[in-house]
């Protein structure tokens, strides 16, 4: 199992319907993210990438095609089974942010950490120390700092060591000192073997990916085309 592609989507379709509306989100998109791999996926706002991002999740099923984690399907699943491969094997991090409001970010992490049931992680101390949280994990989610609400976030997804990391717009509305900050810690996961996708408006998140892929009315697209991609000319792949 260990030489599988960390993460395999092939031909997803998904399907919403809102009373008289009905909206095809994707259109047959498929996507590979090798271990150690950091992908970008950009497009114009409604293109279907959070929808991708929550389908390769197991957040959302879709509506048509599978999606494979280290070769084991995780879509097509009863939720509890999703959430439980979720919890061992992929970090998300969510443009809502993935915190519990009530709990402080110390317990975030560990309710994350307990999720990931007995695989050995490091501890919430050290996660904190790496994104500059060090003397933040009593507080609460509200009583921080945007840029702090973000890393505190990306501490989270990475509580449980995951195999695959999904990030939605993670350096969205981030100084750019923040926004480094992120993307480094991204790229150092990769660096230890982590899958990391990045769903990303910001060129300089572009920059820091190996590859780039483009969506555009839920299909893929060849992402030279878009305009994040001219800004970003040393991106190879
Ligand atoms: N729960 C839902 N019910 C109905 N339609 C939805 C739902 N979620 C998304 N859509 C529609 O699916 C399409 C893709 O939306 P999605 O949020 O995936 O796009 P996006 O590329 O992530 O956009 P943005 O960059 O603005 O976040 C849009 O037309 C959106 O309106």
């Amino acid at each position: 199992m260990a030489d599988e592609t960390a993460l395999t989507a092939r031909e997803l379709y998904r399907f919403y319907r809102a009373g008289e509306e009905e909206t095809l989100a994707l259109r047959g998109v498929s996507v590979r993210v090798e271990r150690g791999e950091t992908l970008a996926v950009i497009g114009p706002s409604g293109s279907g990438k959070s929808t991708l991002l929550a389908c390769l999740a197991g957040l959302d099923e879709p509506s048509g095609g599978e999606v494979r984690v280290s070769g084991v399907r995780i879509s097509h699943r009863p939720e509890t089974e999703r959430a439980r491969l979720r919890a061992r094997h992929i970090g998300v991090l969510l443009q809502t942010r993935n915190l519990v409001h009530h709990l402080t970010i110390r317990d975030n992490i560990r309710l994350a950490q307990q999720a990931a049931a007995g695989k050995p992680v490091v501890s919430a101390q050290e996660l904190l120390g790496q994104v500059d949280l060090a003397g933040r994990g009593h507080a609460l989610p509200r009583q921080l700092s945007g840029g702090e609400l973000a890393r505190a976030g990306l501490a989270i997804a990475l509580a449980n060591s995951p195999d695959i990391l999904l990030a939605d717009e993670p350096t969205g509305e981030l100084d750019g000192g923040t926004e480094q900050t992120i993307l480094t810690l991204l790229r150092d996961r990769a660096a230890q073997g982590c899958a990391v996708l990045i769903v990303t408006h910001s060129a300089a998140a572009v920059r820091v990916a190996d590859r780039v892929i483009g969506l555009a009315d839920g299909r893929t697209v060849d992402a030279s085309a878009e305009p994040e991609r001219q800004e970003a000319p040393d991106v190879t792949g």
